[in-house]
């Protein structure tokens, strides 16, 4: 998705937060130098033409594994859930706040971290990205910078589903996705509303 197309739900998503936009164009800049290098272009293969599942972190994901097909992308501490059943994910989208040490090995072990920078997570971007050994992209809600993308998309679940789908995924499916948990605080009722809307908007209605 072209920023310009971006936008107008990105200053609706500031309005309704009230995150400052400014704030996440310094995090962009804090990420843009810990960033050590750009692995889009392994992203792109592997994801281009295929099957690609998509987990969520909801509390449905450790009983709907069995519904892996292809490719496999975990949105945030998702990928902790499936560390502990013994699947390596092929990428992880995460804003670090569910980041923990297994997602080091993971990355170790081949699979791609998608770190996005916003206003609210520039210490964890200082803790953690000098720690990764392996394939890396950044990611930004902003304006993207050359080595910075923006895909499109808000929550670690629903901005993995736009990378995939913008890198020409064949089909995706959706695990871990229970966008209307009522178990959750009212700030991620909110993400979860706009996850809804988000993915609506490149036909996936959950
Ligand atoms: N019921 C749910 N509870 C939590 N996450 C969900 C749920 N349904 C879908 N998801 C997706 O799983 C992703 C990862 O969730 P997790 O709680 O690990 O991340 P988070 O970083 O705390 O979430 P967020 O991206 O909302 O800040 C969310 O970003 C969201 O897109
Ligand atoms: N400023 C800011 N931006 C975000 C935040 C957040 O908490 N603050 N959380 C996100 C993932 O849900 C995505 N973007």
């Amino acid at each position: 998705m072209r920023f310009e197309d971006w936008e107008p739900y990105y200053t609706e998503i500031l309005d309704y937060f009230g995150f400052d936009r400014a704030v996440d164009e310094d995090a962009r800049a804090v990420l843009a130098e810990l960033l050590p290098r750009d692995d889009i272009d392994t992203l792109q293969t592997l994801i281009s033409g295929k099957t690609t599942t998509i987990c969520g972190n909801a509390p449905c994901l450790a009983s709907e594994l069995d519904r892996i097909e292809g490719v496999v992308i975990a949105a945030d501490a998702a990928a902790l859930v499936l560390h502990n059943a013994g699947i390596l994910p092929d990428a992880i989208f995460t804003d670090l706040d569910g980041a923990d040490d297994p997602f080091i090995t993971m990355n170790e072990r081949g699979t791609l971290i998608a770190i996005h920078a916003h206003g609210d997570n520039m210490p964890l971007l200082r803790r953690w990205v000098p720690r990764f050994p392996g394939h890396l992209i950044g990611t930004t809600q902003a304006a993207p910078l050359p080595h910075i993308h923006n895909f499109g998309g808000f929550t670690d679940g629903d901005r993995a589903a736009f990378a995939a789908d913008a890198l020409g995924a064949a089909r995706l499916i959706f695990i871990g996705f229970d966008l209307s948990d009522t178990s959750v605080d009212p700030m991620k009722k909110g993400k979860l509303f706009w996850a809804r809307r988000l993915l609506g908007m490149i036909g996936y209605d959950l």
